[in-house]
C-alpha cells in the first residue's frame, strides 16, 4: 500500500475536513421534514432568549423589592404590587421555557424515527447498487457496517447539537447584552474560562472516532463469533465439537483488548475534563468576588448584582456547553464521514445496453475468457472457449476450486472477465442491459437463500414479477417435485419457514433445495438454466430423475449443470471437465469415455463405489 493511501492519512484527511458534513446532515434532516425542522429552530429560539429574559425579570424584582422596602419604612405603606407583577411575569417565563424544551424533546424524537428509517434505507438501497465484489472486500465491509451501526442515529445527533448551539448562542448574546454594562471584561473571562475544556473536549473526540475506526475488524469478529455461539445453524456443531468454552475465550479476549483501549480514553478523558474544569470554577469565584465587592461599596445595585451573578453562573455553563455541543459535532462529523463514505463508494454505472441481440438463438459464447478475483495472483479461469446452444444443456465437472462457480458468476455478469468476451446472441455481455439479461438467466446456486419467508414466497422469488402469484407457485412445484411434502404441511404453500420467526417450520436440506428447484422453475421466461449443484443433498438416482425432468421441461432452453455425480452428468448434450481454471476435456459421455482421459478415470472410480 503507498504511504498516502494509509488507513491512518485516510483518517487524518477526514478530520481536517471533518466540518463539510454538517451542511449535508442538516440538509438530509431538513429534506426529511421541512415541518419539523422549522419547529424545531423556533423552538431553539424561544429556548435560548427566555434564560435572558429571565436574568433580567429577576434583577426588575429585586430592585422593586428593595425599592419597596424603603418606601415602606419612609411611609409604612405596602407598595407591592410592582414586585409581584415581575414575579408573575417571571412564572410566565418559566411556563414558556417548560413548553419550547417539551416541543425541543418531541420534535427531536419524532425526527429520530424518520430520520433512522430513510438513512437506513439509503444504506440499503446503496448495497442494491454495489457489485458482488464489494460485498466480498473486508474493508468495503467495514465501512458497511460501521455505517449501519453508528451512523443512523448521528444526522440527527449532529443536527440536534447544531440547534442546541444555536440556543446557547443566542442565550449567550441575550447575556452579552446585559453582561456588557457590567464591564466587558467580565465577558472575556467568561469566554476564556471555557476555552480550555473545548480544546480537550475535541481531542478526545477524535481519539474516541480513531478508535472507532480501527476497532470495526474486531467488532466484526466478535459479532461472529456470537453467531457461532447463538444461532440455531452453528450451535449444532459447536456443542458436538465443544468449542464453545474456546469461542467464548476468544470472544473475551476481544472484550478486554477493546475494553482497555476504551478504559484508558475514558479515564483520560474525564481527568483532564476535571482538571481544565478547576480552572473554569477559579474563573466564576474570581467573577462572584469581583461583583460582590462592587455591590458593597455600591458601584452596582443588589437587584443587578443577582442579575449578574446568575448571567455569569448561566452564561457560563452556556460557553461550555456549546463549546460540548461544538466538539460533538465534530464527532458526529467524523461518524458521518464513514456514511457518507460508504454511500460515495463507486458503483458501476447503470447499463444503458441493448435488449436484443444481433444473431438471435445463438445462444452463449465464452471467448478465449479469463479471470482473476481482485487480490488474488492466481487466475481462476483461463482461456475459456464454449458455445452453447438453445435446446442445449453442458454439465461441467472438475474437482473443488477449479472455475466452475466462477465460470457461472461470470454467466450472470456477478463478475465481468479480466480478458476475453462473453457474448449471448452475439452482443458482449457488458452491453446487455442489466434486466433484460438477468430476465433470461435462472440460477439456482449450492448455497441458495433460505428465505425465511412462508413456501409459496420462497418460490415465487424465482420471478419477481409473478412473487404472489400461487398458480404459478403450485405448477413450479409440481416441477420441482416439492408438492409431496408441500401437501403434507399443515398450512401448505402459507407455511412460515425456517426458525427466525414465530411458528416456522425448518425443512430438510433436501427438500429446502426442491424449494430452490421448485423456484428455477418458477422462471418460465428465462432461457438460460443454472443449476450450480443445488441437488447435491438428494439421492444420486432422485438427483439424476429430477435433471431428466429438468430438462424435459428446457427443451429449447439453455441448461447448465454443475454437478460431482456422473449419472446426472452423463444426462447432458456436452460435458467439460474443468482443471485449474482450465477447460481438460470436452464431448459426450460416450466421446470422454473413449477418450479414457480424466473423466473416464472418475467417472469408473465413481461406478465402482456403486457396484
Ligand atoms: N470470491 C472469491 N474471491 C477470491 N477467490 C475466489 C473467490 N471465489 C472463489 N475463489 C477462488 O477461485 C477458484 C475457483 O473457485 P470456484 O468457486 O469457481 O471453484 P468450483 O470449481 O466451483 O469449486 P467447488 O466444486 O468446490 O464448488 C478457487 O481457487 C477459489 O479459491
Amino acid at each position: 500500500m503507498k504511504p498516502a493511501d494509509s488507513p491512518q492519512n485516510t483518517v487524518d484527511k477526514n478530520m481536517l475536513g471533518v466540518f463539510r458534513y454538517s451542511r449535508r446532515a442538516i440538509d438530509l434532516v431538513w429534506k426529511t421534514s421541512p415541518a419539523l425542522t422549522i419547529g424545531l429552530a423556533l423552538a431553539t429560539l424561544i429556548a435560548g432568549v427566555t434564560p435572558a429574559a429571565m436574568a433580567y425579570v429577576g434583577q426588575l424584582i429585586v430592585d422593586a423589592v428593595v425599592a419597596a422596602m424603603e418606601s415602606y419604612k419612609q411611609d409604612q405603606i405596602l407598595h407591592y404590587q410592582t414586585a409581584l407583577n415581575y414575579v408573575l411575569l417571571e412564572g410566565m417565563l418559566v411556563l414558556v421555557i417548560a413548553a419550547a424544551q417539551r416541543a425541543l424533546t418531541a420534535q427531536q424524537a419524532i425526527l429520530q424515527g424518520l430520520l433512522g428509517q430513510k438513512v437506513n434505507l439509503l444504506i440499503l438501497e446503496k448495497a442494491q447498487s454495489l457489485t458482488l465484489s464489494h460485498f466480498e472486500d473486508s474493508e468495503f465491509y467495514d465501512k458497511l457496517v460501521r455505517a449501519r451501526r453508528e451512523a443512523s442515529s448521528r444526522p440527527l445527533a449532529l443536527v440536534n447539537k447544531t440547534f442546541a448551539l444555536l440556543q446557547n448562542a443566542i442565550s449567550l448574546s441575550s447575556f452579552a447584552v446585559l453582561l456588557w454594562h457590567f464591564s466587558p471584561w467580565a465577558l472575556a473571562l467568561l469566554v476564556c474560562g471555557a476555552l480550555p475544556s473545548f480544546i480537550a473536549e475535541a481531542k478526545f473526540s477524535g481519539d474516541a472516532f480513531l478508535m472507532f475506526r480501527w476497532r470495526s475488524p474486531e467488532v466484526r469478529q466478535q459479532n461472529y463469533l456470537e453467531t457461532l455461539l447463538a444461532r440455531e445453524d452453528n450451535i449444532k456443531e459447536v456443542r458436538l465439537y465443544q468449542l464453545g468454552d474456546r469461542f467464548l475465550q476468544r470472544y473475551t479476549e476481544i472484550f478486554i483488548k477493546l475494553f482497555k483501549e476504551s478504559k484508558r480514553l475514558i479515564l483520560r478523558r474525564e481527568s483532564w475534563g476535571f482538571a481544565l474544569g478547576v480552572i473554569s470554577t477559579l474563573v466564576f469565584y474570581g467573577a462572584y468576588g469581583w461583583i460582590v465587592s462592587d455591590t458593597i461599596i455600591g458601584a452596582i445595585t443588589l437587584g443587578q448584582m443577582t442579575m449578574y451573578l446568575l448571567l455569569f453562573k448561566q452564561g457560563q455553563s452556556s460557553v461550555s456547553a456549546s463549546l460540548t455541543a461544538i466538539s460533538g459535532m465534530y464527532e458526529d462529523n467524523l461518524y458521518l464521514s464513514n456514511l457518507y463514505e460508504y454511500l460515495e463508494q463507486e458503483t458501476p454505472l447503470a447499463t444503458t445496453g441493448q435488449v436484443v441481440g444481433p444473431i438471435p438463438n445463438d445462444g452463449i459464447r465464452f471467448e478465449n475468457v479469463s479471470f482473476q478475483y481482485p487480490g488474488n495472483d492466481k487466475p481462476a479461469l483461463a482461456n475459456i472457449n464454449l458455445h452453447i446452444r438453445p435446446g442445449h444443456s453442458l454439465a461441467i465437472v472438475g474437482e473443488n476450486g477449479s472455475g466452475k462457480t466462477t465460470l457461472i458468476k461470470l454467466l450472470t455478469r456477478l463478475y465481468n472477465p479480466t480478458q476475453g468476451r462473453i457474448l449471448l446472441d452475439g452482443l458482449d455481455l457488458l452491453e446487455w442491459e442489466e434486466s433484460a439479461l438477468l430476465k433470461r438467466v435462472g440460477v439456482i446456486f449450492q448455497d441458495f437463500v433460505r428465505y425465511q419467508f412462508i413456501v409459496g414466497e420462497n418460490i415465487g422469488a424465482g420471478d419477481n414479477d409473478r412473487f404472489n402469484d400461487q398458480t404459478g407457485w403450485k405448477k413450479a412445484a409440481e416441477l420441482g417435485k416439492a408438492t409431496d411434502f408441500i401437501d403434507e404441511l399443515e398450512q401448505g404453500y402459507q407455511t412460515q419457514l425456517g426458525r427466525w420467526f414465530r411458528g416456522g417450520q425448518e425443512l430438510s436440506g433436501g427438500q429446502w433445495q426442491k424449494i430452490a428447484l421448485a423456484r428455477a422453475f418458477m422462471r418460465e421466461d428465462a432461457d438460460i438454466l443454472v443449476l450450480d449443484e443445488p441437488t447435491a443433498a438428494m439421492d444420486a438416482q432422485a438427483e439424476a430423475n429430477i435433471f431428466q425432468h429438468f430438462q424435459e421441461h428446457t427443451k429449447d432452453k439453455m441448461a447448465i449443470l454443475i454437478s460431482h455425480r456422473f449419472s446426472t452428468v452423463r444426462l447432458a448434450h456436452e460435458i467439460i471437465v474443468m482443471e485449474h481454471g482450465q477447460i481438460k476435456e470436452r464431448g459426450t459421455h460416450e466421446s470422454l469415455l473413449e477418450q479414457q482421459g480424466q473423466y473416464a478415470h472418475l467417472f469408473t472410480l465413481q461406478a465402482q463405489g456403486y457396484k
